[in-house]
């Protein structure tokens, strides 16, 4: 990784105060930080957890901008660092990639009491997060996340995996961080797509069980993006929201599959769309699948139309895809689609589980949907898209 990075500790301000997010989780509680300049202190921060070595782990885009500053800032407090940069994309959490960063791990000899650190987005988290669980049965992991996705969700609460080619996520573990550090400066360098991307995550937030919230960023969300105080107020927000589901019902026993609101037709699109990331990414896939949720409860009768209609309109004014149609190269055939559903993880019995609305932040676990339910949906929504 040669070259000045380009957004180098050195030429930043000082570090700014952070938001604390507590995760009290019993003997592995942790803090969320969240806050701009953070990656100012992160050495001191990190080292504090009191490991003697760091691999860190990040992608190709990442690393020329954060890694070497990181890295160094580490050293200086005593640790050992390697660093390891993987192609960027969601093809890259996979069985090839988990390989490289386990042998990675064990060739840096990180020891239990060690550390893996996630510098990037959710790919990065999500793989690194898993490798930690189980190089040596697990070791020690801090999520340092660069995309507004992951500084609102995919850093937190533990979820990590990789993709299998019979759906997403399908291999992983529980396993959770010992520290997460945002630094929503670090979004300045995030494109637009990204952004838009991770911002369906946070509108998530307000349509699962917070209409305030999603009032909230209908009238504030061009602050989240131009990186006002309201970015750091909705990823703080998004943090809260979602440790405290996490903290009564980490595995997913019940009310965390709510988290999962649109990521049924969301996580079939991904598949379908083979992990591509120039075609479809988790959060766009997300965008239309809420939007996908709340048509599906109002054509169940469960939901009001303008309901609907008002989600989709926020979603599309932030520039996300809501519709099939829009997902570039097709979204597949109803039954591809159906196909893909059925290897969700909230299936029971064969029947599929699906998060539905009754309204803006009121969702709720619908479990036991006939796939003749979703199959005449889809069929009406894939129809009426045509031209
Ligand atoms: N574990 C969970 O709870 C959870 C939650 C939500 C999503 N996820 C997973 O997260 C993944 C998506 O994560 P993502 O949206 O962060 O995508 P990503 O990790 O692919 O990052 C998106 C792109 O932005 C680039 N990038 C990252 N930070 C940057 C920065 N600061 N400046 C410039 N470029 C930057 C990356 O290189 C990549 O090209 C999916 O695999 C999804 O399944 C997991
Ligand atoms: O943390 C959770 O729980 C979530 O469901 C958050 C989702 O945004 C995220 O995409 C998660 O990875 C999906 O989990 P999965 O169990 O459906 O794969
Ligand atoms: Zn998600």
């Amino acid at each position: 990784m040669g070259g000045l990075p380009v957004n180098s500790l050195a030429t930043r301000a000082p570090e700014a105060a952070a938001i604390t997010v507590p995760v009290p989780l019993g003997d592995r509680a942790y803090e969320i930080l969240v806050g701009r300049g953070l990656l100012q202190g992160a050495g001191a921060r990190i080292a504090a957890l009191g490991a003697r070595a760091a691999a860190i782990v990040t992608d190709e885009h990442v690393g020329p901008l954060y890694a070497r500053s990181l890295a160094e800032a580490l050293e200086r407090h005593g640790l050992r660092t390697a660093t390891l940069a993987l192609p960027p994309g969601e093809a890259t959490k996979s069985y090839a990639f988990l390989e490289k960063v386990c042998d990675f791990a064990l060739e840096a000899r990180i020891e239990r009491g060690d550390l893996v650190v996630a510098l990037g987005g959710g790919v990065v988290g999500d793989l690194a997060g898993f490798a930690a669980a189980v190089v040596r049965r697990g070791v020690r992991f801090v999520q340092v996340p660069t995309t507004l996705l992951a500084q609102v969700d995919s850093s937190v609460g533990g979820k990590t995996g990789i993709n299998s080619r019979h759906g997403k996520n399908l291999v992983g573990a529980f396993h959770q961080p010992s520290l997460v550090l945002a630094d929503t400066a670090a979004l300045d360098t995030l494109s637009l797509r990204e952004m838009r991307a991770g911002y369906a995550e946070v509108v998530k937030y307000g349509l699962i069980d917070d209409a305030s919230f999603f009032d909230w960023c209908e009238a504030r969300w061009r602050g989240v993006f131009a990186g006002g105080p309201e970015r750091d107020e909705a990823v703080a927000r998004s943090c809260r929201a979602k440790a405290a589901v996490v903290v009564r019902d980490e595995r997913e026993d019940g009310d965390r599959a709510l988290l999962n609101l649109g990521h049924t037709f969301g996580h079939a699109l991904e598949r379908i769309t083979r992990y591509d990331s120039a075609r479809l990414v988790h959060g766009e896939g997300v965008a239309i699948g809420l939007c996908l949720a709340f048509r599906f409860s109002a054509s169940l009768g469960l939901c009001p139309d303008r309901d609907a209609r008002r989600v989709e309109a926020h979603l599309a004014e932030a520039g996300l895809p809501t519709r099939l149609n829009h997902v570039p190269g097709g979204c597949g055939t109803v039954e591809e689609l159906l196909d893909a559903m059925a290897q969700d993880k909230k299936v029971k019995g064969g029947a599929l589980t699906f998060i539905l609305a009754r309204g803006i932040g009121k969702s709720f676990i619908a479990p036991g949907i006939a796939a003749d339910e979703v199959r005449s949906f889809l069929k009406k929504e894939i129809s009426a898209a045509q031209p």
